[in-house]
């Protein structure tokens, strides 16, 4: 059974989207990025620990199945996670403004035994911002809680001028190389009937 180690609503979200049954498990891994730590190194180590921790929680269930995923927001050499707080917010989406900056996304599968990962990097462009869209966006309350002050799936659409890589990877989890990631642990996946419908109506 695939299990998700994940607070992320918005994870549990997309991996639903793959049409595979799982649970859920609420860990809690410090995000710290040691010093001089390489941006790519830290994501994968983050969804490494998420998923270590998440499968040492289901140690008593045989045939556990664990997936832990980490999202940051790279900047020329900044890591940008969740903000501290409002100012943190605007201060982030001030340096991302009119500017490209790359979306990590790594998600580590685990099983006792067994470990792979996958990682995926996407170049998103924002358009130029003011203050007032700045402080507009932040007061709707979006941005906490998420990695670089912002959601693409939410009022930050409209700021994305450009998006080369994966949406889904920009949200949270990589939907394509999590797809493949489960195929190679024999976990099936399929696709969800739409909602209001019934499996296998035409
Ligand atoms: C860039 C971006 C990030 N995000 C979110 C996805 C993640 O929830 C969050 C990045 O923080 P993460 O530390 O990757 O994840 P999390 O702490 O929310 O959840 P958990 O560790 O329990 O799995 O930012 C969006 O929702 N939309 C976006 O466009």
């Amino acid at each position: 059974m695939l299990h998700l180690a994940s607070q992320s609503p918005r994870r549990r979200e997309l991996l639903a989207r793959l049409g595979v049954p799982f649970g859920v498990i609420e860990v809690d891994v410090p995000e710290e990025r040691a010093p001089g730590e390489p941006p790519e190194d830290y994501v994968r180590r983050v969804a490494r620990e998420k998923a270590g921790a998440g499968l040492l929680a289901m140690v008593a269930v045989p045939g556990a199945v664990v997936l832990g995923a980490d999202t940051e927001v790279v900047l020329d050499d900044r890591v940008f996670g969740k903000p501290r707080d409002v100012a943190d917010a605007v201060e982030m989406l001030e340096s991302l403004s009119g500017r490209s900056h790359d979306v990590i996304s790594a998600v580590s599968l685990v099983s006792a035994g067994r470990e792979a990962q996958a990682l995926c990097r996407s170049r998103v462009t924002f358009a130029e911002l003011d203050a007032a869209a700045i402080a507009a966006y932040v007061a709707s309350g979006e941005p906490m809680g998420r990695a670089g002050a912002y959601a693409i799936q939410g009022g930050a659409e409209r700021f994305v001028a450009r998006l080369e890589g994966s949406y889904s990877g920009v949200m949270g989890l990589p939907l394509h190389e999590t797809d493949v990631l489960l195929r190679q642990f024999g976990i099936a996946t399929g696709f969800p009937p739409p909602p209001g419908t019934t499996k296998g109506a035409s």
